[in-house]
C-alpha cells in the first residue's frame, strides 16, 4: 500500500497518506475552496444514514471529497461524501458527511482515517464520531443509542492500524496511548444531556470488524464473550488517529440491529436494516449531537 495515483483536473497526481508534506497540500487545497468563518475546533464523523446531521448546519459550505484531490472516496449507501462547514449548536464546526470505510480502500486505513488529520490541521480539537452498528448487549434495543465507553480494534490488533508504517513526529508520537481513546468528561456531559432529552443512552464497547461482511452467530458470541456490546466497520482507526493528534473523543453508535447468536434462529441482516434503523432514530440523534455541542 503506497502512493494512489489520482486523476485530477486532467493531471495525475500522488496522494500519500502517511506524507505529511502531502497532507499540508490537500489542507491548503480544502483552505482555498471554502471560505472560512472562523477555526472549526469541533469535527463531527456522521455514521451510515446519519448525514442528517450536516443538514442541520446553519450558514453551510458543503466541499464535496470528490472536488478534493487525494481525498478518498465513499461508495457505501447512506454516506453523501461531503465536508460541510458551518454553525451548529452555536459552534463552528466541520463535518464529515459520510466516511470512508477501510473494506472500501484495501484496508488502507491510514488513507480512511487522513480526514482526521485534515480536522486537526483545521483546527478540530474535539470530534464528535458516530456509527451504525449491530447489538450484542439483550438490554439494547432497535435505534437505541450507546455511548462508546471503550473499543476493540479489530484489525488494528491484527497489524492494520493507521500508525503502521514510517512515523513522521509532526503527525504526532509514534507510540499513542489509548487509555482514554474516549474522553470521560465529554461522556459524562452526553448523558446529562441525553437525560435532560429524555433520550435512552447506553455506554458499552464497540468492536470494528474488516467488514464488510456481517458477522457469523458463532463470531457474534465470540465477541459477546469478550465484552463486546456493538458491532461495526468503522470508527477505530479514525479515534487512533484523533488521539495521535491530540484530539478528544466522543463515539456513539446507532444501534440499527440486534445481532444473531444462535445459528438455528439466526435472521438475515442488511445495510437496507441499517438505513431504516438510521432514519427512524436519525432525529433524536441529531437533537442530542446538536445540544452536546451547544454545552461544550
Ligand atoms: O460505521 P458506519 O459508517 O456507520 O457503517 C456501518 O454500516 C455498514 C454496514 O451496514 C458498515 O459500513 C458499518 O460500519
Ligand atoms: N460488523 C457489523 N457492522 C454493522 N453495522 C451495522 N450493523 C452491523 C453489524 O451487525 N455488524
Amino acid at each position: 500500500m503506497g502512493n494512489i495515483a489520482l486523476t485530477g483536473n486532467s493531471k495525475k497526481v500522488e496522494f500519500n497518506p502517511r506524507n505529511y508534506d502531502d497532507l499540508i497540500k490537500l489542507t491548503e487545497s480544502v483552505r482555498k475552496q471554502v471560505d472560512l468563518k472562523e477555526v472549526p475546533t469541533i469535527g463531527i464523523i456522521c455514521g451510515s444514514g446519519l448525514g442528517g446531521i450536516g443538514g442541520h448546519i446553519k450558514d453551510a459550505q458543503t466541499l464535496p471529497f470528490k472536488q478534493i484531490v487525494g481525498f478518498p472516496t465513499t461508495s457505501v449507501i447512506g454516506h453523501k461524501g461531503n465536508l460541510v462547514f458551518g454553525y451548529l449548536g452555536g459552534k463552528y464546526v466541520v463535518c464529515l458527511q459520510g466516511r470512508c470505510h477501510p473494506y472500501e480502500h484495501g484496508m488502507d486505513l491510514a488513507l480512511c482515517a487522513m480526514p482526521v488529520r485534515l480536522m486537526h490541521q483545521l483546527g478540530v480539537e474535539t470530534l464528535i464520531v458516530s456509527n451504525a452498528a449491530g447489538s450484542a448487549n439483550p438490554k439494547f434495543n432497535y435505534g437505541e443509542l450507546m455511548i462508546i465507553k471503550d473499543h476493540i480494534f479489530m484489525p488494528g490488533l491484527a497489524g492494520f492500524s493507521p500508525l503502521v508504517g514510517v512515523n513522521d513526529p509532526r503527525f504526532g508520537a509514534r507510540f499513542v496511548s489509548l487509555n482514554d481513546a474516549y474522553d470521560r468528561q465529554l461522556r459524562q456531559l452526553a448523558q446529562t444531556v441525553a437525560k435532560d432529552l429524555n433520550i435512552v443512552l447506553h455506554e458499552g464497547v464497540y468492536v470494528m470488524s474488516g467488514g464488510p461482511q456481517y458477522e457469523t452467530p458463532a463470531e457474534v458470541v465470540f465477541y459477546k464473550t469478550v465484552g463486546v456490546d456493538a458491532l461495526g466497520m468503522s470508527t477505530c482507526h479514525e479515534v487512533t488517529v484523533a488521539r495521535q493528534c491530540g484530539i478528544k473523543v466522543l463515539g456513539f453508535s446507532l444501534i440499527c440491529n440486534i445481532c444473531n447468536t444462535d445459528a438455528e434462529k439466526s435472521v438475515d441482516v442488511s445495510h437496507e436494516e441499517v438505513l431504516k434503523a438510521a432514519k427512524f432514530s436519525g432525529d433524536n440523534a441529531c437533537s442530542f449531537v446538536i445540544e452536546f455541542i451547544s454545552r461544550l
